[in-house]
């Protein structure tokens, strides 16, 4: 397949594109992160959120986790039950095998995280992680009820994490609306949401598929999340000049850290 194939989104191809093992490697194993890039402004932003331990509560969702489980690292602590959800079974199926110990190709991430955080071995803490989660279930955020069909249909969440998922599965700013709408079914009143992802981005790649995005700005982010019910309590940018070979993968200019409450009816 050529490089410059183009598609909507992984939902218009009829077959599993998601290649965990090179989406870590292109997104996550530069040596060079750990100097200042989005993956660091993420796990720092992630490390301000939690440290408190001011989001709490009894269950978390974490959607369109991929291969990375860095989110639910992070909240862990504060949680007691950890769902890990996402559109490819490739990913769910990389994800139990992470849990059952059979890769650990997070290791430099939580390592990183766990420095942040000073809160002991990293190895307790992944443990903890790995006890926590109930579930590793298939989601699709375009649809009115994103979880349906699995274990966790009709429970609702305490907090909902998710990053560069929402932004990624939407073409369209209605289709980004939509798909904060049928998240926020999943959260109780008074949860907490905590997003992460790119701004201004018209396109990402996996591998060799190349996918077609709606580029959000940073004020229409904030519209949709108000207009969907939420008060919001931080946004963050990061102001970051994309390395030369994160250029291939995607043309973002910028990426956000978003912190919201679900406003009680
Ligand atoms: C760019 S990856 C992000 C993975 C990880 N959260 C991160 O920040 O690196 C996007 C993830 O969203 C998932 N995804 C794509 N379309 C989706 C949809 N409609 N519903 C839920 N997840 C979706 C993909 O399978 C993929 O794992």
């Amino acid at each position: 397949m050529s490089a410059d194939n183009v598609f909507r989104n992984q939902k218009s191809i009829p077959f599993d594109v998601f290649d965990p093992d090179k989406y870590f490697n292109n997104y996550y194993s530069s040596a060079e992160w750990i100097q200042g890039d989005s993956v660091k402004f993420f796990q720092d932003c992630l490390h301000e959120t939690f440290r408190s331990g001011d989001i709490t509560g009894k269950r978390l969702l974490d959607i369109g986790t991929g291969p990375i489980p860095n989110m639910a690292f992070c909240a862990a602590p504060w949680f007691e039950e950890i769902t890990l959800s996402d559109f490819s079974q490739r990913n769910l199926e990389f994800l139990h095998k992470w849990r059952d110990g059979k890769i650990n190709h997070m290791d430099r991430i939580f390592e990183y995280l766990t420095q942040l955080d000073n809160s002991g071995p990293m190895k307790e803490r992944q443990d903890e992680l790995k006890r926590k989660i109930r579930n590793i279930v298939f989601c699709d955020v375009t649809e009115p009820n994103p979880t349906a069909s699995t274990v966790v249909d009709g429970v609702l969440f305490d907090a909902i994490t998710s990053s560069n998922c929402l932004e990624i599965a939407s073409n369209t700013l209605d289709d980004i609306a939509k798909s904060v709408k049928n998240v926020s079914r999943l959260l109780k009143p008074g949860g907490h949401l905590i997003l992460e992802g790119s701004l201004q981005m018209t396109f990402y790649r996996y591998g060799e598929f190349r996918f077609e995005c709606y580029p959000i700005t940073k004020n229409e982010l904030q519209d949709i999340i108000q207009k969907e019910g939420f008060a919001i309590l931080d946004l963050k940018t990061s102001n970051i000049t994309p390395r030369p070979d994160e250029s291939y993968y995607c043309d973002c200019v910028n990426e956000f850290h978003l912190v919201a409450r679900k406003v009680e009816q």
